[in-house]
């Protein structure tokens, strides 16, 4: 699903973000990715989402190494990933429909299809009924599901999430969690970049952290077969 092969990533100006990083997230798994504050979590996410190119190394998303990819076929990459924010970009002038329809508008679906999916996604995050609201009528952790649910309207194979719970209570941050679990009990593979090391310690994920732009204990990668 994500693999790095020995990837560092040079910002112009000389500063290293990343060095040798190798790791694999494997299609249907669930990672956390932490480190402190500069270790390099966003810059390997931009990687992910190709925001930002590699200095050296190999990134495949989804079996495409990103070196093969022009600027044009980028969102078609970007399709097939739901991005989710801390502060998850909505848009507050329009209703909480629009903001979760926006990906499949882009998409060229009919309105009857975005009806039907935009409900379902609402449905699943717990806010069905919501969709003629405003954001700013929301509370923090309902803005942060209707985010969730325009990540996953278009049914992504792949989440990133970057500090989805950072602005959120304890509780609420478990049940954002949950959420993601449900989506990855469906078979979507989830990588969530967060800074809440209880958070992680509650959950039995995988953890893969950064250290001044390396990546620590996580170098061992198997062969590169079929569908990376
Ligand atoms: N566009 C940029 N130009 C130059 N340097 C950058 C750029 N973006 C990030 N950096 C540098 O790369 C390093 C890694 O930054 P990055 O934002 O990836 O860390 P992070 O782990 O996400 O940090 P935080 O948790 O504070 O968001 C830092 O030293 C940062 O200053």
């Amino acid at each position: 699903m994500i693999r790095f092969e020995q990837v560092s990533k040079v910002y112009p100006g000389g500063q290293k973000a990343l060095t040798d990083v190798s790791f694999h997230l494997k299609q249907g798994e669930m990672a956390f990715l932490t480190g402190h504050s500069g270790a390099g979590k966003s810059t390997l996410l931009k990687l992910m989402t190709v925001i930002e190119r590699p200095s050296a190394g190999k990134v495949w998303i989804n079996g495409h190494n990103i070196a093969d990819i022009s600027r044009n076929q980028v969102p078609y990459l970007r399709r097939h990933i739901g991005m989710i924010f801390q502060n998850h970009h909505l848009l507050m002038d329009k209703s909480v429909f629009d903001n979760v329809a926006l990906p499949l508008v882009i998409e060229g679906f009919s309105l009857g299809e975005i009806r039907k999916r935009v409900d379902g996604a609402l449905d699943m995050v717990g806010l069905y009924g919501k969709d003629k609201h405003s954001p700013v009528m929301l509370s923090g952790g309902e803005q942060q599901r209707v985010g969730i649910a325009r990540a996953i309207v278009n049914k992504p194979p792949l989440l990133l999430a970057d500090e989805p719970t950072g602005n959120l209570d304890p509780k609420l941050s478990m049940d954002i969690l949950r959420l993601f679990e449900t989506f990855n009990d469906a078979g979507t593979s989830v990588l969530i970049a967060t800074h809440d090391l209880g958070l992680i310690a509650r959950m039995k994920y995988r953890t893969l952290t950064l250290k001044q732009g390396r990546m620590l204990g996580a170098n061992e990668l198997e062969p590169a077969g079929p569908g990376y």
